[in-house]
Formats: C-alpha cells, sequence, structure tokens
C-alpha cells in the first residue's frame, strides 16, 4: 500500500480542542474507551469463530496488555483482537462521520458548565487525543492475508495510513504522551486509572512498565530458590455478582466487598440483584455499617455497563435513598454513554430505579420475616436508611412500614402495631417516644413505676419520620415522654376535696408565678401515685414541635420569631416538698426557705425536660451550695 495521507473527515473544523476542552474534568476517561475498544476487539473474533468464520488456537490467551514506556514517553494499548485492515480504518477511524461525536458537539456546544458531561460520550477512540500529542494505531486483521497497517495523526485533522509491521493479528494504540498527558506518565497513576475502570472487565487487562519487567517477575520462595512468578492480571474476569447468587458463599460475598470496597468492617448483609427480564440488570447491593452518623456517610453504588465501570452514584439510576449502601450494579441495557439529561426523563432508567428499591424492600422483609433476631441485631445501623427511604419513596414506604421497628423502654423491639396493641387500655392509639434517655430519665422512671413503656427514638430523622407515620396514619399520635401525665399516674381528687384542692392550685401559681418572676408561667396540682415525684414539667407535643421547628430554622438564619412557651410545671400534692411550700407560704420567717425550695424545684423539673441556660445553671449551683450549708 502507497502511503495514504487526508482529512479526518469531522463535521467541524477540528475536534480535538473540543474534546479536549470539554471532557476536561474526566481526562482519564481515555484507558476505558482504549481498554472497551480492545476487549470488544477480541469479543467480535471469538464470535466470528463461534460462527466458523475464522479458527483460533484453542490455547489463545486473550488480553489486553498496557504498556507504559517512561523513555519514548508512550502508552501502549496491545489486543489480541480481530485487529484492522486499512479499510476499517479508513471507515472507522478517518471518516469521524462517527455520530457519537456529532452528537458531542450539537449538545454541549453551548453549555458553558462541563459538570453536565457524565464524561463518557461516545468519543471512543477519539478520546485518546486528551492526553496524546500523537496517537498511532499498530493492526493486523485476523483475515486471511491480511496487510498490516500503521496509521499516524498528530492530533490535527491530518491523518497517514501505510504498511505496517505488526506480524500477530491484534492492534497496538501508541499515544505519545503530550504536555496535556503529563499526568498519565506515572505507573501508579494509569494502574489506578485501570483499576477504577476495568475491575471487571472480561478479559484479562495486564500493566507493564518498560525496562522494569525484570524484577517484578521473581520472587523468592521460601526454599530460596528463584522462581518466574506469573504477572498478574489488574482485573477480576468473573466478578461475583455475575455468578448465580446459590453459588456464592458468605465468604466470597464478604471477599468482594473488601476487595471492591477497601471496607474492611464487615457488611451487615447483602441483596444479589440478579434479573433478566424485561431489562437485564445483576449487581450486589451491600448494607454498611452505619450507627447514628448516617449524615457523614457517603455510600458508594459503582455502575458498570457490561463489566467496564461507567460512573459512582448516579442518582437517576439508583434511588438517592440507597446512596447510603455500597454496591455494584451492572446493567448492560443502559447506554455507556449518556448524558444525565437523558438519565433523568427516561422511563427505562426509571424502571431500573424501581426495580432496585423494590428489591431492597422484598430483602428487608424476608429478612425480618425469617430471621428476626439478625433484623434486631442490624436494626440500629439500618434504620436511619429504610427511613429515609421511606420518607424519600412512597412505594417504598408502603412496603417497609410494618418492618419498622421501636426499641422500647423496656428493651424489646416491637412493630407499631404491637405497641399500639399492648399499651391500648393505657393510652389507646398514642405512642409515647423518649429522644434522650439521659435527659429524659425522670420520666422514663415514672413511666417504668406505671408499668407504661415508651420508644426511644433519638435519631435525627426520627422527628421528620413520626410526622410522616401521623399523616399516613391518621389516628395514630406520637407524644414526646414529657408531653403529658397521663391519667394512669394521677389519683383522682374526691369530689369533697375539690375545692380546697382548687385553692391550693391558685395559691401555687401565683406563689412560683412571683417567686420565679414569671408571670405566664402555668402551674398545675396534681396527686401523683409516687410521692418522690415533687414535681415535672410537661410541654403540649404540638407546641414542642413547634419550638423545635423554630430552633432549627432559627439556626439556619430564618428564624420565626420567639415560639411562646406552653410549658405547665405539675405540682405533686403528695410529695414532702410540696407539701412544705404549700403549708408554710404564708408564714413570714418561712418566706425565705418556700422561696429556696420553690426555684429548685422549678430547676428540678426543667433539669429532666431540657438543659437549663448558663445563667439558670449557675444559679441552681450556688442554690445548691447554700442548701448544704444549711444542713451543717
Ligand atoms: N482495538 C481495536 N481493534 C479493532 N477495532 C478497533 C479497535 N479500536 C477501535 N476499533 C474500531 O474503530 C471503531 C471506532 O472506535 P470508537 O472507539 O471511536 O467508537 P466505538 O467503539 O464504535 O464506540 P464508542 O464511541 O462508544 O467507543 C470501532 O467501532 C472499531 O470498529
Amino acid at each position: 500500500m502507497s502511503i495514504e495521507k487526508g482529512s479526518l473527515s469531522i463535521h467541524s473544523e477540528n475536534i480535538f480542542p473540543i474534546i479536549k476542552k470539554w471532557l476536561y474534568s474526566d481526562h482519564d476517561i481515555f484507558v476505558r474507551e482504549l481498554i472497551s475498544n480492545g476487549s470488544d476487539a477480541i469479543t467480535k473474533l471469538r464470535k466470528l469463530a463461534t460462527m466458523g468464520e475464522v479458527e483460533l488456537p484453542s490455547d489463545e490467551a486473550y488480553k489486553i496488555v498496557v504498556r507504559y514506556d517512561e523513555k519514548a514517553d508512550t502508552l501502549t494499548f496491545t489486543d489480541n483482537g480481530i485487529g484492522l485492515t486499512a479499510e476499517e480504518v479508513k471507515k472507522y477511524i478517518n471518516q469521524i462521520a462517527f455520530s457519537g461525536a456529532e452528537d458531542f458537539l450539537n449538545t454541549y456546544k453551548d453549555k458553558a458548565d462541563s459538570e453536565q458531561i457524565i464524561g463518557h460520550f461516545g468519543l471512543g477512540f477519539y478520546s485518546a487525543f486528551m492526553v496524546a500529542g500523537q496517537v498511532e494505531i499498530k493492526s493486523l486483521s485476523y483475515k486471511q492475508d491480511a496487510t498490516p497497517i500503521h496509521w499516524t495523526c498528530d492530533g490535527g485533522t491530518e491523518f497517514k495510513l501505510e504498511d505496517g509491521d505488526r506480524s500477530e493479528r491484534g492492534t497496538d494504540i501508541i499515544l505519545h504522551l503530550g504536555e496535556d498527558g503529563k499526568e498519565f506518565k506515572n505507573a501508579y497513576k494509569i494502574k489506578s486509572t485501570i483499576e477504577k475502570y476495568c475491575s471487571f472487565m472480561p478479559y484479562e487487562i495486564y500493566f507493564e512498565e518498560v525496562g522494569k519487567e525484570e524484577e517484578k517477575t521473581t520472587e523468592t520462595d521460601k526454599d530460596s530458590e528463584d522462581k518466574v512468578v506469573e504477572p498478574k492480571p489488574l482485573n477480576e474476569i468473573s466478578p461475583l455478582y455475575l455468578k448465580q447468587p446459590s453459588e456464592c458463599t458468605d465468604e466470597e460475598y464478604k471477599a468482594f466487598y473488601r476487595d471492591t470496597f477497601m471496607d474492611f468492617k464487615e457488611p451487615l448483609f447483602w441483596i444479589h440483584l440478579n434479573m433478566d427480564y424485561p431489562f437485564n440488570l445483576k449487581g450486589i447491593l451491600y448494607f454498611p455499617k452505619l450507627g447514628n452518623e448516617f449524615e457523614n456517610i457517603e455510600g458508594q453504588i459503582k455502575l458498570y455497563n457490561s463489566q467496564v465501570f461507567v460512573a459512582q452514584n448516579i442518582k437517576e439510576v439508583i434511588p438517592e435513598f440507597l446512596l447510603l449502601l455500597k454496591g455494584v450494579i451492572d446493567c448492560p441495557d443502559l447506554p455507556l454513554n449518556v448524558s444525565r439529561s437523558f438519565l433523568q426523563n427516561d422511563g427505562f432508567v426509571k424502571k431500573i430505579s424501581d426495580y432496585i428499591s423494590k428489591k431492597v424492600a422484598d430483602r428487608l422483609k424476608s429478612l425480618h420475616k425469617s430471621d428476626k433476631a439478625s433484623y434486631e441485631k442490624f436494626w440500629g445501623d439500618i434504620h436511619p436508611f429504610i427511613k429515609f427511604g421511606g420518607l424519600r419513596d412512597e412505594k417504598f414506604y408502603d412496603k417497609v412500614k410494618d418492618i419498622i421497628l421501636y426499641k422500647t423502654t423496656t428493651g424489646d423491639y416491637v412493630v407499631l402495631s404491637d405497641y399500639l396493641e399492648r399499651n391500648k387500655d393505657k393510652h389507646e392509639n398514642k405512642v409515647y417516644y423518649v429522644t434522650d434517655p439521659v435527659q429524659q430519665a425522670q420520666y422514663i422512671k415514672m413511666f417504668k413505676d406505671h408499668d407504661m413503656e415508651a420508644v426511644i427514638l433519638e435519631h435525627s430523622i426520627d422527628q421528620a419520620f413520626i410526622s410522616h407515620i401521623e399523616a399516613k396514619t391518621s389516628d395514630v399520635k406520637f407524644a414526646r415522654i414529657d408531653a403529658d401525665l397521663t391519667d394512669v399516674m394521677k389519683e383522682e381528687i374526691h369530689e369533697d376535696d375539690q375545692d380546697a384542692h382548687n385553692a391550693s392550685a391558685e395559691q401555687l401559681q401565683k406563689l412560683f408565678a412571683e417567686v420565679l418572676s414569671k408571670e405566664d408561667i402555668k402551674v398545675q396540682l396534681e396527686s401523683l401515685k409516687s410521692e418522690d415525684i415533687s414535681a415535672v414539667i410537661v410541654l403540649a407535643e404540638e407546641s414542642r414541635r413547634m419550638q423545635d421547628m423554630s430552633k432549627m430554622y432559627g439556626f439556619m438564619g430564618m428564624g420565626l420569631g420567639d415560639m411562646p412557651s406552653d410549658e405547665t410545671l405539675i405540682l405533686n400534692k403528695k410529695n414532702k416538698i410540696v407539701d412544705f411550700i404549700l403549708t408554710h407560704q404564708a408564714e413570714a420567717d418561712k418566706k425565705e426557705d418556700v422561696k429556696l425550695f420553690c426555684e429548685h424545684l422549678y430547676d428540678l423539673a426543667l433539669m429532666s425536660h431540657k438543659p437549663l441556660d448558663a445563667e439558670a445553671m449557675t444559679k441552681f449551683i450556688q442554690r445548691s451550695q447554700s442548701l448544704l450549708t444549711r444542713m451543717i
């Protein structure tokens, strides 16, 4: 063949500056593209063999070798696939009538935001020019008597095609790393990029550094005899997720998790996705240990297309709440090179997302049903995720709503219907909850003393979640343990004593308002069954939620103004201190004592309800000291 020179027919003056500019943020994508092309070339060849079009040696090892030559400043991608003839180079490489590039230009030429590009637009082979000043192709086709070709292009629109010298079937793509490729003049960088994109590619991928092969291929074994060590491929050609779930062991699942996510904490459990119809999807989703810090935990869901890494954490494909998980999903039906706007509007993608979330819900349900003990053990780690999912996805909520567990103050786990059923005599359709078991210890004790139980909802997601349940289940109401005192804790006031009781209550109201200088304080006198309790503060559930909201938005600079407090101080008539106050409040010589008791009772009640502010705390400590001094 005579040397052929020509111009690449691109429907734009020069695509290379555009490639370089727009794909800049995903500079390393060329590795994936060139290895994928090599892999495709091998697959095509093997297909031809199965069709009887070509006869292949039975012992041929199909592989892709990436070779870095520091001296020559080149990076070469070699495969032993189908190869290219001159005609094919002309057709597939020279005439870049490649629709991918045209689409790319049309879609992105006016857009300034490179983030818009998932980075995987179909530029294939030409992405090599993102890092190479000059690219060569040396290839020999599988075809009988094919002439090897040598193609060179320096990144402009000019190319040169001539006879080559490759003697074995396959292709070398040689990249002369230019200034733009200096990041890749580094063996570690090249290797880690191969690992990022090609960990599960179906043919073995080897990395070699010219001049450094020797030192790596010998190793001293225990008998001090040098033995040649076979180089290891960088990838796993049959990743676990491609196997049938029934063929995988727990150990294999755990090892796959460790190797893929470099996470040495064991996952809690996993879901093996395996679907052939109506779309093809395989993968494994792992539930990592989340604990209480789920806000800070970023999951990692890697999306693959036929074993080629596409992207990570694409929320269009994977429901957002599942992004707290770690996993791999391989969906060959999804285009490899897609734009985000395409994904957002694609019905097929929505189906994938729905399928994944359904599978997760099903797995949780079956775990709850078949292995309650493990489900309860995992609950502390998985509940934020399940609740988050329930808030985000109605269908998911409907599936999991009956397997939401509540840890009770008695220490066991119940589902909502069980809690309601076993407490219906004491408080029908009402769920008492604790947000801070330490702070609210006094209330919990009161509950326990009366054989009552509350559920512990101390995670930041719980408040939003209970509002959601209330909206969905209109007759169920949640009340924090300090929202009110149930009748179970009180004794009835005898009719004959009612007037005297009311008078005492009025006196105490006045007294506390005056002593505490709180005109609007609400004081209520009750006869509680337990004498030990002197005073408690209750705050109506609605008011507290409003206050919490106000605090939250206040912090965010969107204050709703100070919410009026709706606290009530409940004094227990049967308690000795309260009785002392009532009996001696009018006596001049007891005035100081009464004042001290009132202030102290109020602080004690307040402390069980919420933390004291700095001023109140200082006063509380001073007062405590003076009380102790009096006893000396
Ligand atoms: N290593 C190779 N061996 C044989 N043929 C190749 C090789 N690399 C590229 N080709 C041929 O060149 C064509 C163009 O490659 P290019 O990577 O630009 O696009 P593509 O692989 O068809 O699609 P994509 O843009 O999604 O990568 C391929 O379709 C293939 O026919």
